[in-house]
């Protein structure tokens, strides 16, 4: 039985119909870069735009379904394998496909909580999927009334030490990695690879074009996760 790790980024949820990082800028935050919209100084600037982009997103990912990528990753750690799951996506939907102890490098999406004390909050359910563009108010922390804030990282801002740590000691302890639909533009989630290499680890690339990961890939799969991914179940 093999220890594997899969890297997973954006372009692992797109067949999902999860729109990637820079495809989620339509409507209102289309005037918007990304990393200048996912971060504590915009969220403090205007409040109700950046959590009514949060919630957008939320709302699409719980439209959304796994596809046989997700399912493949899934059913190799049901065939005994040890398997870890280190993923950039703030969406559940490897845990949904049956991975466990997925670590989130960048947070979860459906977690919130107060920006001021920290408390976790579950804001109420999305009952009508925001229009694109809408705002909404953030809810109010119930222990201190403070703003309650996504779950997520947002740049500029610490990955979670206990994550960072999972993700390092996983490419320590694995025989091989699987790095599934990232760019490799965003730091320090883009250092694995090459932190993976410079441990003697075979490292494979599915991705239908070239990224910033593919020279430290041994190979690369141009094809979508969907279909690389359940090569490797044959
Ligand atoms: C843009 C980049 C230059 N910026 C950074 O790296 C910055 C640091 C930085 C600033 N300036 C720099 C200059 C140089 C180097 C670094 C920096 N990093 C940070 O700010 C990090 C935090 C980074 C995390 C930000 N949060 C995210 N997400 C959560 C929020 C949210 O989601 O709203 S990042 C977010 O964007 C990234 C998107 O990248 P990808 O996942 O790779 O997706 P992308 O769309 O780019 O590409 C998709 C790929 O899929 C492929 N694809 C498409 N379809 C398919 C398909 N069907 N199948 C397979 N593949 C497919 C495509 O070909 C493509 O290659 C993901 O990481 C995602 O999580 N924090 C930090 O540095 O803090 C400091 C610090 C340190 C200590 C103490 C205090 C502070
Ligand atoms: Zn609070």
């Amino acid at each position: 039985m093999a220890h594997i790790v899969f890297l997973t980024g954006a372009g692992m949820s797109a067949e999902s119909g999860i729109p990637t990082f820079r495809d989620a800028l339509t409507g209102l935050w289309s005037r918007f870069d990304a990393e200048r919209l996912a971060t504590a100084a915009a969220f403090r600037r205007d409040p109700a735009m950046v959590w009514g982009w949060y919630r957008w997103r939320a709302a699409r990912v719980m439209q959304a379904q796994p596809h046989a990528g997700h399912r493949a990753i899934a059913a190799l750690e049901a065939h005994g394998h040890r398997v870890e799951v280190i993923t950039q996506n703030v969406d559940d939907l490897h845990e949904r496909a049956g991975s466990t102890g997925v670590v989130h490098l960048h947070g979860e999406l459906l977690r919130s909580r107060c920006i001021d004390c920290g408390a976790g909050e579950h804001p109420d359910p999305i009952v009508r999927p925001p229009a694109d563009g809408a705002r909404e108010e953030p809810p109010r922390c119930a222990a201190c009334g403070g703003l309650i804030r996504p779950g997520v990282v947002w740049f500029g801002e610490a990955l979670p030490v206990q994550a960072w740590s999972r993700a390092q000691d996983a490419l320590a302890a694995c025989d091989r990695v699987v790095v599934v639909g990232t760019s490799g533009l965003v730091q320090p989630a883009a250092s694995l690879p090459a932190l993976a290499r410079a441990l003697g680890k075979h490292v494979l690339e599915i991705n239908p074009q070239r990224s910033g990961v593919t020279e430290d890939a041994d190979e690369h799969w141009a094809l979508p996760a969907s279909e690389g991914l359940v090569r490797l179940l044959e």
